[in-house]
């Protein structure tokens, strides 16, 4: 048989076997003699003459499993029925769930979620829309929106393929900082659809999470749709990314012992994530920001039929660089991919400066396999959670939508951003700080706190929190 799916190491071959005290045994050794890693067995059916067992096995790749599979088919005594991929079994009929928050126990309780008492409610809001956020599921319901356009680093890959990763957000949102959000998949690219539907969805939501949209498209998307809502829009490969590296170039550049305003800073893939990754960075003091895309380095010599790209080359590359990837990371402290795999060479590294950052972010494979890279490189960081110094915007989009939603502020801004950064950073404390640990875990739970209670505080300082003292909850 052939395995049906290629992307989980962790495979349930759900084996029939011949009922005697050696076949067991032989099953092992079959597995063992070709690398595979038995986790767990379980006895699913048992007559005189068969045995069914679930064994799940960890595997290098899809080969790796194919391979087990033709040796088990081969040998006497055993069948395989059917191989399960862990991570397609835990997708299954998707991942989240409306859950409601009151049992309905009686025709009185009916009476007052539904019709017709809800209907004074309706009333209550029609005369006062701000009520919206006090007695409908805006007040800590976010939008996923997505329209499948730069999927992880897979690309464009529509709506349908893009819900995981949709679905996969609004879970982390839930469980890391108790915010609701619902994933929807749009089936069109055009920015201005894309903008008319976002706004005539938005009545239900208290802010609007953009993800997985590609630029240059993505930026106008958000432009727009933060001046027409006045709710927070927020493009979380742009700005999520943004808070969440720049608060671990803060911890990398300490482990290092070097100032932010002295580096040198390579960036690769100047898309959604890293133009926002190079304001953030740049507002953050350094100076000389190197941007290369597959044109090679952006400079002024250059007129790009990106209008962001024109701008990035006016407002970084001091020098104005010209050339590639080779060029451009002679000499540099810290190299920030944003692109796709294989990007950089063990030869970059080391023509790199002393004591190498190098954030290689692109999901789910990033721009150098971290362990070829590691005998060259002082900070390693991946997008990833199966390396330590996860960079992903996880770390911040669960507490900063919370801050946001709980003070009803009406966007997101720079300072906002900021506090935000500063806050994920603060998790590690200079005493827990060493090369593997510059970033928070994405379990820790004080994240999403301090996080959001840093926003917060941001956003009524600078005059977007819209939430005053309650001075009476008389609904009546
Ligand atoms: N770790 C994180 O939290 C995080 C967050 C956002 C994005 N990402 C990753 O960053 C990558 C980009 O995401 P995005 O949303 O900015 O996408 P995007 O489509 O907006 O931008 C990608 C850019 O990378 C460039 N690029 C791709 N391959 C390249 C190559 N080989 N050499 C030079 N340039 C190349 C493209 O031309 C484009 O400009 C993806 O892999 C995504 O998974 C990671
Ligand atoms: O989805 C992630 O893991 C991070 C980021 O949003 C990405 O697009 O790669
Ligand atoms: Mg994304």
């Amino acid at each position: 048989m052939a395995l049906q799916h290629n992307v989980g190491l962790s495979l349930i071959f759900r084996l029939e076997l011949e009922n005697s005290s050696t076949t067991f045994g032989k099953l092992a050794s079959i597995i063992g003699e070709a690398g595979g890693d038995i986790i767990a067995v379980d006895v699913i059916r048992v007559s005189k003459e068969t045995v069914i067992r679930d064994v799940n096995i960890n595997v290098f790749d899809r080969e790796h499993g194919q391979k087990i599979v033709n040796a088990l088919d081969a040998a006497p005594g055993i069948k395989v029925i059917n191989v399960s991929d862990r991570t397609f079994l835990m997708h299954i009929g998707g991942k989240v769930e409306v859950t409601p928050k009151i049992k309905v126990k009686n025709r009185d309780d009916l009476s007052r979620v539904y019709t017709p008492h809800v209907a004074r409610v309706c009333q209550a809001i029609h005369e006062d829309p701000s009520k919206a956020f006090q007695l409908t599921i805006k007040r800590n319901t976010v939008a996923v929106v997505s329209d499948g356009t730069a999927v992880l680093g897979l690309g464009d890959i529509g709506p349908y393929a893009a819900m995981p990763v949709m679905e996969g957000k609004a879970m982390l949102f839930k469980q890391f900082a108790g915010v609701d959000s619902f994933p929807i998949c749009l089936d069109t690219k055009d920015p201005d659809e894309i903008v008319r539907i976002v706004k005539a969805i938005a009545p239900a939501f208290g802010g609007i999470n953009l993800e997985d949209i590609s630029s240059p498209r993505c930026f106008e998307i958000e432009e727009r749709l933060k001046e027409e809502l006045d709710i927070p829009v927020f493009h979380d490969d742009q700005h999520g990314t943004a808070v969440v590296l720049l608060a671990g170039l803060i911890n990398a550049a300490k482990v290092v012992g070097k100032r932010l305003k002295d580096l040198k800073v390579v960036v690769v893939g100047i898309g959604a994530a890293g133009v926002a990754c190079s304001k953030m960075v740049l507002a953050a003091g350094v100076k000389n920001i190197i941007g290369v895309d597959r044109v090679g380095i952006l400079n002024r010599n250059q007129d790009y039929d990106n209008n962001m790209w024109d701008w990035y080359a006016k407002n970084t590359n001091p020098l104005n660089l010209t050339g590639t990837l080779d060029d451009a990371i002679q000499g540099a402290d810290v190299f920030i991919g944003l692109s796709g795999p294989g990007v950089l060479k063990v030869e970059h590294l080391k023509s790199m400066a002393k004591d190498p950052i190098v954030f290689a972010m692109a999901n789910p494979n990033p721009e150098i396999d971290p362990e070829e890279a590691e005998p060259y490189v002082r900070v390693m960081a991946t997008g990833r959670s199966d390396y330590p110094n996860q960079i992903n915007n996880v770390l911040c989009f669960p507490g900063i939508f919370k801050g946001a939603l709980e003070c009803r502020a009406s966007t997101i801004n720079e300072e906002m951003k900021l506090a935000a950064a500063r806050a994920i950073a603060s998790v590690v404390t200079d005493e827990e700080l060493s090369e593997h640990y510059i970033i928070p875990s994405v379990f820790n739970k004080r994240v999403a706190e301090v996080v959001s209670k840093a926003v917060i505080e941001a956003a009524y300082d600078t005059g977007v929190a819209r939430r005053g003292d309650v001075t009476s909850n008389n609904n009546f």
